[in-house]
């Protein structure tokens, strides 16, 4: 069978994540509007005819104005090396910008340490007239010579399968790693916590959505139900005003929403407890950002 490993690299917003939520047919990575919403490395495998693929959603490359950020990038750019095919992610609906290109750079340096396959993949094409699509791929084929540009949409799957066939065409033979039913390494906690996150991001502009992570403090599994208790950090008090919203009916729809989709991802009814709190400057604190696996 063919065994190996994708990394997802693009700049903030192109579609990464509901790339690889539509690869795997299963969502496993939040999605916003808001750059930025993927902090951590996030695992994903896909079981496919006569292969297995290990696909690796990264953070948006961006420029890092905190220590949270400066992580972020770091991730991204460590997670290039471990994998056996890159996929760069741009949108058919913007000309190569400078965000494009600096993550076209990495990977020029990237394949110069160690040669592998680049697919380009233009995004979002369900927005452009089908006409656009070619005077695209050809000013990308000035900048690098691609292994492969596969336009998709991410949003309707449009030629996503073409997608996973030239991937597994690229790939070489080996052992699956994981079982058969394995989709992700993420925990329960952690996914529970990224849901609230995404909710939050839905209601939130500005600089909440940036300011914002959430803790999971109590998880209990019981055979009825699942009892979860979540902190959501803050930076300043007023951010805490917005998100808890007037009779605190803005934490009430992002609390409702998320148990939600808990209870449809964990397939068990779920109890859920969301609390507010302030801390200053987290994004730049070692510790909080440990704790918060960032
Ligand atoms: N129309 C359209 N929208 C899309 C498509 N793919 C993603 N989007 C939207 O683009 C926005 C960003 O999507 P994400 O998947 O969060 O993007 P990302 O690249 O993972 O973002 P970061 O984590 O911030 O780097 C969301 O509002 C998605 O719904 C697509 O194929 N078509």
């Amino acid at each position: 069978m063919k065994f190996g490993s994708v990394a997802i690299i693009g700049r903030s917003n192109v579609g990464k994540s509901t790339l690889l939520n539509r690869l795997l047919k299963e969502k496993i990575a939040i999605v916003s509007d808001k750059p930025q919403t993927t902090r951590t490395r996030i695992l994903g495998v896909a079981h496919v005819e006569g292969a297995q693929i290990v696909f690796l959603d990264t953070p948006g490359f961006h420029e890092p104005h905190h220590l949270l950020n400066r992580r972020m990038v770091r991730t991204t750019l460590d997670t290039f090396d471990d994998a056996d095919v890159l996929y760069v992610v741009v949108e058919a609906t913007a000309q190569p910008g400078p965000g494009d290109l600096a993550v076209i750079e990495h990977v020029k340096q990237a394949v110069a340490k160690q040669a592998r396959p680049v697919v380009l993949v233009i995004n979002k094409v369900d927005l452009v007239n089908k006409s656009r699509l070619l005077p695209l791929m050809e000013q990308y084929l000035r900048i690098f010579p691609w292994t492969e540009i596969v336009p998709v949409s991410a949003e309707t799957a449009d030629n996503v399968d073409r997608l996973l066939s030239v991937t597994v065409s690229l790939l070489a033979e080996g052992e699956a790693t994981f079982g058969d039913d394995v989709v992700t390494d993420q925990s329960m906690r952690t996914l529970a916590a990224e849901l609230i996150r995404e909710k939050i991001l839905q209601q939130t502009y500005e600089e909440v959505p940036h300011s914002v992570a959430v803790e999971i403090e109590e998880f209990i599994e019981t055979k009825k139900l699942t009892k979860i208790g979540a902190v959501v950090l803050v930076e300043k008090e007023s951010q805490k005003g917005i998100l808890i919203g007037k009779h605190g009916e803005r934490l009430k729809l992002v609390g409702t929403a998320a148990r939600e989709d808990m209870e449809r991802l964990f397939g068990m009814k779920v109890f859920l407890k969301v609390w507010v709190k302030v801390r200053e400057s987290w994004r730049e604190d070692e510790q909080t950002l440990a704790e918060l696996g960032y």
